[in-house]
């Protein structure tokens, strides 16, 4: 590469270009392979013969099921290709597959053979290593009743199979990828076509963000050109974020596609608080978006709007009054462009009205003559100091921060949401917008206030010439060069607020304010959309996805289900059904796919709740290796810290809100019957809480929870 690069001449500049390019790509594939990643190699699968002999454009045997004859009537066969998988492709000298990425065609077989459907894989070996170490192996058998040979040697097989493995692993504070053990049903997921809606249902711990997360770097594999830098991972709190963050670097996807929370979605402006149930459940409702349309026209009245105009034209003192000023208001804002953008029209308006004030439209009976006097009417006016800070104060440039503010007042808001929010939400909005700070629900709101608003164009700046330029000549060029640059910027500033591919995590918790907003950075992209209606928290899921349907529009979807939950032990799946059966009659949980003989604890609080909840963490964080996460009402966030706290990072406390996707060795869930009474959305928000451990759950529970004589709460009986 290093002799490319220095070489100085080699024939065209065609050619040069081109050996640029390619000495670039090189660099580029050079650095992957050189940085260190964990598990570069993680996968080997070993296949028979295949029905045909043609080799796919990453040099494997494309055949899906085995030739005839591959296995012999005595139950034998020979291995006759062996396949590595890695997180990059890499090829030998020879063009010829060394590892296969996988993402590649050829590695689907490593992720969906069976052993009801194995295909043409025999053994599917999955390789834990680190650095150069081979820290172990564990081999799954999809014949397993196959004695198959290679090189004439029996294959062998080590370990109980790599997902169990995967799965008995202690948690930290960030996910793993799941690379090597992604399941068939999940691989469908990953691989579906990009086109449309891809729409995934499964209950916790089916691996929803896993797979999300996954298919995003399939869908940059598949189309890099495309999807670099356009894909969107919405997610519902931070702390998801920053759990899932480290999932696409581990894949070699860094900086790529852009994962932000819902309160973090817009621009300059973050959210720091929660609302109350009561006050969420009115602004994420579809009912805002008529109260934030008032609101926008209603602020225009605020900062002392002056009652009068009074100007000075063709010698003549001219005043509009306070009725007359209302009037042209309300004519202006007729319709629904958005406000900062009707200005103009507002200003037209006047220029009218005061032009009739004056009687010089009867003057001239020649309508040239009648257009020239208007014109000079108008520079008149609009030159005049007092029209222009008139028009400054009284249809002032509009911010949504400022809309939100102005609707801090409860007065105000009692008047501009009449007939849609009865008084006392009014209020109770009003309250929560007095507060210090955004919440998670206020930033839907400013989006929407932002398309209510519109922006107005800026007048452009023009640029200072420097006189060395003059002198050179170079200004004739400079002010082209810079105007293409500043449009580009601006494209690309607009390009970055809607993304090729959206995909939204615990999607059944948007509301339809928060639908709206996640809908406007997708209007022209593909959609992949992983929930689970059982742990929603919004109180009127039917009127979520009225929303949910129409920003996605008319677009066709594919959906998936997932069936299994890998994360919590079927002890503990088992108990949180009882809650599945109250909060959604009916509905199936997914099969929990293993077992680990310890039960769910039940501890009653004797006195103090918080000693019993850091008694119960402290026993806990002693028999797991990795995290114990201690989930309360969403009113005892604060309160919950202080018992846990010196018991060092191994434990976190979390309000039941922002447990959710997160998940836990073992956990301490608080009171389910408070958490169950905390909202309308309680007791799904109640099974969120229950299916985060993937070892250990303890139950704490106090005088509402009822318990019986062995400490099981109401909720929770049979
Ligand atoms: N194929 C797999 N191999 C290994 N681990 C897996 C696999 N699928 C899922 N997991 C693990 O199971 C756990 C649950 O996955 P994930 O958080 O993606 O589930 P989820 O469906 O999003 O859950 P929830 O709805 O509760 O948020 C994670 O620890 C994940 O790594």
């Amino acid at each position: 590469m290093r002799d490319a690069a220095q070489r100085g001449q080699v024939g065209t500049p065609g050619a040069l270009a081109e050996r640029d390019a390619q000495v670039f790509r090189a660099g580029l594939h050079l650095n992957r392979l050189n940085s260190e990643y964990e598990d570069f190699l993680f996968g080997r699968i070993d296949l028979l013969r295949g029905k045909d002999g043609k080799k796919g454009p990453d040099g494997a045997y494309t055949a899906v099921e085995p030739a005839e004859g591959a296995v012999r009537p005595d139950n034998t066969a020979d291995i006759a290709e062996t396949l590595h998988i890695g997180r990059i492709g890499v090829l030998d000298e020879n063009y010829a597959p060394l590892v296969i990425d996988w993402r590649a065609p050829a590695a689907a077989p490593f992720y969906r053979s069976t052993p009801v459907d194995p295909g043409r894989v025999v053994r599917r070996r999955v390789i834990r290593s680190k650095g150069r170490r081979v820290l172990g192996v564990e081999d799954d058998l999809m014949r397993p009743e196959l004695k198959a040979s290679l090189n004439g040697r029996e294959l062998p097989v080590i370990g109980d199979g790599a997902l169990m493995a995967a799965l008995g692993q202690a948690r930290t504070h960030t996910m793993r990828d799941i690379v090597a053990s992604i399941q068939a049903e999940q691989d469908q997921v990953i691989r579906a076509p990009a086109a449309s809606v891809t729409y995934v249902e499964g209950g916790p711990g089916t691996g929803k963000t896993a797979v999300a997360l996954h298919r995003a770097a399939y869908l940059l594999y598949q189309d890099r050109r495309r999807y670099a830098g356009g894909i969107l991972i919405v997610s519902p709190t931070p702390l998801l974020v920053a759990y899932t963050e480290g999932v696409l670097p581990s894949l070699g996807e860094e900086g790529q596609v852009a994962i932000r929370a819902l309160g973090s979605l817009v621009d300059g402006a973050e959210a720091t608080l929660y609302d109350s149930p009561s006050v969420a459940r009115v602004k994420g409702s579809y009912r805002m978006l008529k109260v934030l349309r008032k609101a926008a026209r209603g602020a225009l009245e605020l900062n002392d709007s002056p009652a009068r105009l009074r100007v000075v034209a063709f010698g003549r003192r001219l005043e509009l009054q306070a009725g007359e000023l209302e009037r042209i208001r309300r004519t202006a804002l007729g319709g629904t462009a958005p406000v900062n953008l009707l200005r103009p029209r507002a200003r037209r308006l006047l220029l009218d009205a005061l032009w009739e004030r004056s009687g010089a439209a009867n003057r001239h009976t020649d309508p040239e003559l009648a257009a020239e006097l208007r014109s000079s009417f108008d520079e008149d006016v609009t030159s005049e100091d007092e029209f222009i800070a008139f028009l400054d104060a009284w249809w002032p440039e509009l911010t949504p921060a400022a809309v939100l503010d102005a609707m801090a007042d409860e007065r105000r808001l009692v008047r501009w949401s009449r007939r849609i929010l009865d008084q006392g939400e009014a209020r109770r909005v009003a309250r929560s917008l007095r507060r210090d700070g955004w919440s998670v629900h206020d930033i839907a709101l400013l989006d929407e206030l932002q398309a209510i608003l519109g922006t107005p164009p800026r007048p452009r700046k023009k640029r200072e010439i420097d006189p060395l330029d003059q002198l050179t000549g170079l200004e004739e060029l400079m002010p082209v060069r810079e105007e293409t640059q500043r449009e580009r910027a601006e494209r690309l500033a607009q390009e970055r607020v809607e993304y090729a591919h959206v995909i939204v995590d615990e999607a059944q918790d948007l509301t339809p304010m928060q639908w709206r907003m996640v809908g406007r950075r997708g209007r022209h992209a593909t959609w992949t959309i992983v929930g689970d209606p059982a742990q929603s928290s919004w109180s009127d899921p039917d009127e979520a996805a009225h929303a949910r349907d129409e920003a996605l529009g008319s677009r066709p979807r594919r959906r998936f289900e997932l069936t299994v939950n890998y994360r919590n032990p079927a002890e503990i799946a088992d108990l949180a059904s009882k809650v599945l059966a109250l909060a959604m009659p009916g509905s199936r949980a997914p099969r929990a796919v293993r077992s680990t003989g310890v039960k769910p604890r039940f501890a009653v609080v004797d006195g103090d709740l918080g000693a019993t909840v850091r008694a119960e963490a402290a026993r806990l964080l002693e028999r797991v290796d990795g995290t114990v996460g201690v989930v309360v009402a969403m009113q005892r966030r604060a309160e919950a810290r202080r018992w846990l706290g010196g018991l060092g990072d191994r434990v976190v406390a979390l309000g039941s809100l922002e447990a959710k996707g997160l998940e836990y060795d073992a956990t301490v869930v608080v009171s389910p019957a408070e958490i169950a009474d905390e909202s309308p959305a309680g007791l799904r928000v109640l099974y969120v809480a229950l299916t985060r451990a993937t070892q250990q759950l303890t139950v704490v529970s106090d005088g509402r929870d009822e318990p019986d004589a062995a400490g099981v709460p109401d909720l929770l009986r049979d």
